[in-house]
């Protein structure tokens, strides 16, 4: 089949990559000249596992790059994997992907025949008929139902991990009521339903636009619960993992998404439970339990930087943070719990020596003038403090390494590092 993506990020560019890998043609479109030329090139134009490999065999040939939204016409479907930020308030921004609609319905103008336009972005109920077909009918003068189909098919594929969970779903949901539409998305998905396991779940659209919150909502609150329960169990002297361990062997608890610590970051778990809990709130509702997880998940970073000042004043002192991505596997910084870290220790007047294998550039753009150092043991040289943001495996290795530290004191934020003779280790919850 003949797909067109518009925007080309951590979704689009990995959506594509696969779709072409399961025998599609692919254009992606986006506004980044830079994003257009690595795809074309076959280059991942993000660090994700697994993605220059689908990219190098594809890129530039069954799955092409540009930023004219015209090659959408030689294609029979468009997926919007635009960003849904949030605005100031919490709530979602949805104008960026509005734009990218009234530019897709102004070119599909030009296009006789069906089209398929399919919502993949993370988007409250309502947006798809509510705000994005009307834009789409008006702008291209199609008629919804008739020769123009919506449809949300929502994301839940993770960062670091993209191309892997893209490729092995528990769940595919086509949310439509048209029938245009659920069809096209069944003939694109086949080789990936017959491939797997995963059920296929058909909704109405607006219920497929809340799985996607109610799946995150549900993460996130899973990771705040076993932080609440981590900080007490801190205080009670108690190891939060082997309390953990133990929950998880329930399975209606199930072991995964209960490592305690930091808490969460990344493009999507703040933003959406913000989206939704604002957009709760809007119909009279107040949403307490999520609320009561954001708030959990803010206090964590103030946690760790309290059991810091437990073992001394860091000011012009030199501390070293391990990690700067928001989960080991990525290069975003984006909501990285390494930020407000990196914020404390600045207002505690620490000199912030910074260490990630690969996130350093991006964290450049929130904090040009601490070091970067290209090796951890660069980091931890001379250091009064260590502090470990992002549980990179290459962490759990560090050994020798401590011993160049002027005081070795290390606070663990994701337990990667093992307590050992001749360091004094701080759980931020063990
Ligand atoms: N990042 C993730 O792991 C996941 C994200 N999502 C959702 O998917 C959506 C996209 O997220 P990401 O891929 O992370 O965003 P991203 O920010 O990585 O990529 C978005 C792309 O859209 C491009 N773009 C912006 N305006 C455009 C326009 N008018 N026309 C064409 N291209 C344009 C940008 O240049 C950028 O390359 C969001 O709604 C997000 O919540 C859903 C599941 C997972
Ligand atoms: O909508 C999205 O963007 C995506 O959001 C998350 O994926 P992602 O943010 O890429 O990464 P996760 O593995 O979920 O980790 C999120 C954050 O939670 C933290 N986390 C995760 C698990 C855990 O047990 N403890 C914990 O602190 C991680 O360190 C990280 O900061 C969801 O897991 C995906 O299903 C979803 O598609």
């Amino acid at each position: 089949m003949r797909v067109s993506i518009v925007g080309s990020g951590y979704v689009g560019t990995t959506v594509a990559a696969c779709f072409t890998d399961m025998g599609h043609d692919v254009v992606n479109v986006d506004i980044d000249q830079d994003i257009v030329d690595a795809i074309n090139a076959g280059k991942a134009p993000i660090h994700e596992p697994g993605l220059d490999d689908l990219l190098a065999t594809h890129g530039g040939d069954t799955l092409a790059a540009t930023t004219d939204y015209e090659d959408v016409l030689e294609t029979d479907v468009t997926f919007l994997a635009l960003p849904t930020p949030s605005k100031e308030d919490g709530s979602i921004d949805t104008s960026i992907i509005e734009a990218a609609a009234e530019t897709l319905g102004d070119t599909l103008r030009e296009k006789d025949g069906d089209h398929v336009v399919v919502t993949k972005s993370t988007v409250i109920p309502r947006t798809t008929t509510e705000t994005l077909a009307p834009i789409l009918a008006d702008a291209s003068g199609k008629q919804l139902g008739a020769d123009l189909h919506v449809a949300m098919n929502p994301e839940f594929l993770r960062e670091g991990t993209a191309v892997e969970d893209f490729q092995n779903p528990d769940k595919i949901v086509f949310g439509s009521d048209s029938e245009t539409a659920i069809d096209t998305l069944h003939e694109i998905f086949k080789p990936l339903i017959e491939a797997s396991d995963a059920t296929v779940v058909e909704t109405g659209v607006e219920e497929a636009e809340m799985i996607k919150y109610a799946n995150n909502a549900f993460l996130a609150s899973k990771v705040s619960l076993i932080n609440d329960i981590g900080n007490i169990c801190k205080e009670f002297g108690v190891d939060a993992y082997e309390v953990a361990d133990a929950i998880g062997l329930d399975d209606r608890i199930s072991e995964r998404f209960l490592r305690s610590g930091l808490g969460w970051g990344g493009s999507c778990f703040g933003k959406d439970t913000n989206a939704i809990i604002h957009a709760a709130t809007e119909t009279g509702y107040e949403p307490a339990m999520l609320e009561a997880a954001v708030a959990v998940n803010d206090r964590q970073p103030e946690r760790l930087l309290s059991l810091l000042d437990d073992h001394g004043d860091v000011e012009s002192e030199r501390v070293a943070v391990l990690g700067l991505a928001f989960k080991p596997g990525t290069d975003d910084v984006r909501d990285s719990r390494a930020i407000p870290v990196i914020n404390g220790l600045q207002e505690r007047g620490a000199n912030v020596a910074a260490y990630d294998p690969v996130a350093a550039e991006n964290m450049r753009t929130h904090f040009p003038d601490i070091e970067y150092t290209d090796a951890p043991q660069d980091a931890l040289a001379d250091a009064s403090a260590c502090v470990v943001c992002t549980d990179w495996d290459e962490f759990a290795v560090l050994d020798d390494e401590f011993d160049a530290m002027e005081t070795r004191v290390v606070v663990d934020g994701r337990r990667i590092i093992e307590r050992r003779d001749g360091l004094t280790y701080e759980g931020l919850t063990w």
